[in-house]
């Protein structure tokens, strides 16, 4: 790769890649690792429910410079409200490597405000050593397109009915409208799923929703050059009023809009089988995301399911390992008044 621009004083860049559940910001993050050409570049993955998803499937994918020890995660947690006890202290010990890295690339969960994780770059630990070179928030275009993050107007007309000082009705609409409007770069992603027409409209009125001027490129499967993405020299922390939040003012948030468990199941005879089964779970129950492994009969691999509200994949991914227990766990993530029990009994066939 060219080398990127470097950021004031010799700071290590970090990039800040944001965005809704499943909208492909780990899809970007492998893009980048398999494009960094010896960068030495650092992730950090944060997750929303307890098992790292993220960190595996990045460790699964083989790519040659990418070591284990810089892949990081902060599982069991929004990165935003740990900051201080979590994250604070992972950046301190990447600075204090003999090698810090060039570049470090933090994924948030898809449920993570941004604004507090840019506000921690300005702690004076922090501050002195690295800057926020950019925020990218990766968006999945057919859930906007389909309205997933749309106000329900009739419901929202209720509930000022009820409580005339209510901002918003909508925890889907508040977390993606506050990981867009942290954005220095959007990426409008899964364009292979929409039509010309359609992308034109939702780059036009996502722009037009910003508060100040900001790109937006239609990807797919987050490629990009990775010298677009980095480099961007925002110094993001500097410059966080451009950055309005539905929370500003705020001391911290709560996360009981959502919830998150896993299900452990045995050996499957048939993935399609159980992607049927996962497909109905989430539709009829309105389930935002379904991710994790599962071992198939006769199969030394590992099957990876992955699934963004009804749309599923899935694929092999790496043999499982010598002494391994061969146990599926899926986690599943949903707004909060859920059936656990009806979930489970679904998936589980
Ligand atoms: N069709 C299509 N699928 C995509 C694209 N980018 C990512 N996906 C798929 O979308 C699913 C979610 O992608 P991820 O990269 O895991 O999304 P994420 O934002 O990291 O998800 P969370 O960490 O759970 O929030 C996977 O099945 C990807 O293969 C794309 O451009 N087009």
């Amino acid at each position: 790769m060219t080398a990127t621009a470097r950021p004031a004083a010799g700071k290590i860049p970090a990039t800040v890649i944001t965005g809704f559940l499943g909208a492909g910001k780990t899809t970007l993050v492998r893009h980048v690792l398999q494009n960094a050409n010896g960068r030495r570049i650092a992730i950090i993955v944060n997750e929303f429910g307890s098992l790292g998803i993220d960190g595996e499937l990045l460790r699964s994918c083989g790519i040659a410079d990418c070591s284990e020890e810089d892949i990081v995660e902060l599982a069991n947690g929004c990165i935003c409200c740990t900051v201080a006890d979590e994250f604070l202290p992972t950046m301190q010990a990447l600075l204090d490597r003999p090698q810090p890295p060039e570049h470090v690339l933090i994924e948030t969960s898809g449920l993570a405000l941004p604004k507090p994780l840019i506000k921690a770059f300005d702690w004076p630990t922090i501050r002195s050593r690295m800057t926020v070179d950019g925020v990218i928030t990766v968006v999945d275009g057919p859930a906007v397109a389909a309205g997933r993050f749309a106000d329900d107007p009739e419901k929202v007309a209720r509930q000022r009915a009820e409580d005339p000082s209510l901002d918003h009705d909508n925890p889907l609409a508040e977390v993606f409208e506050d990981q867009l409007m942290a954005a220095d770069l959007v990426l409008l992603n899964k364009a292979d799923l929409l039509h010309e027409g359609e992308l034109d409209m939702l780059r036009r009125a996502i722009a037009e929703s910003l508060p100040r001027a900001v790109k937006v490129v239609a990807t797919r499967e987050g490629r990009i050059d990775p010298a677009v993405l980095l480099g961007i020299g925002a110094a993001a922390e500097d410059d966080l009023d451009a950055r309005p939040s539905h929370h500003d003012g705020e001391d911290g948030h709560e996360h009981d809009d959502f919830d998150t468990f896993v299900v452990e199941i045995g050996e499957i005879d048939q993935p399609e089988r159980l992607v049927a089964r996962l497909k109905t779970a989430a539709e009829t129950h309105d389930i935002l995301r379904i991710k994790g492994f599962v071992a198939v009969a006769g199969k030394p691999l590992r099957l990876a399911v992955q699934g963004v509200g009804n749309r599923f994949h899935h694929t092999f991914d790496r043999p499982w390992a010598p002494g391994e227990a061969r146990t599926g766990r899926l986690v599943v993530i949903a707004e909060t008044g859920f059936d656990r029990a009806a979930i489970e009994a679904a998936i589980r066939g």
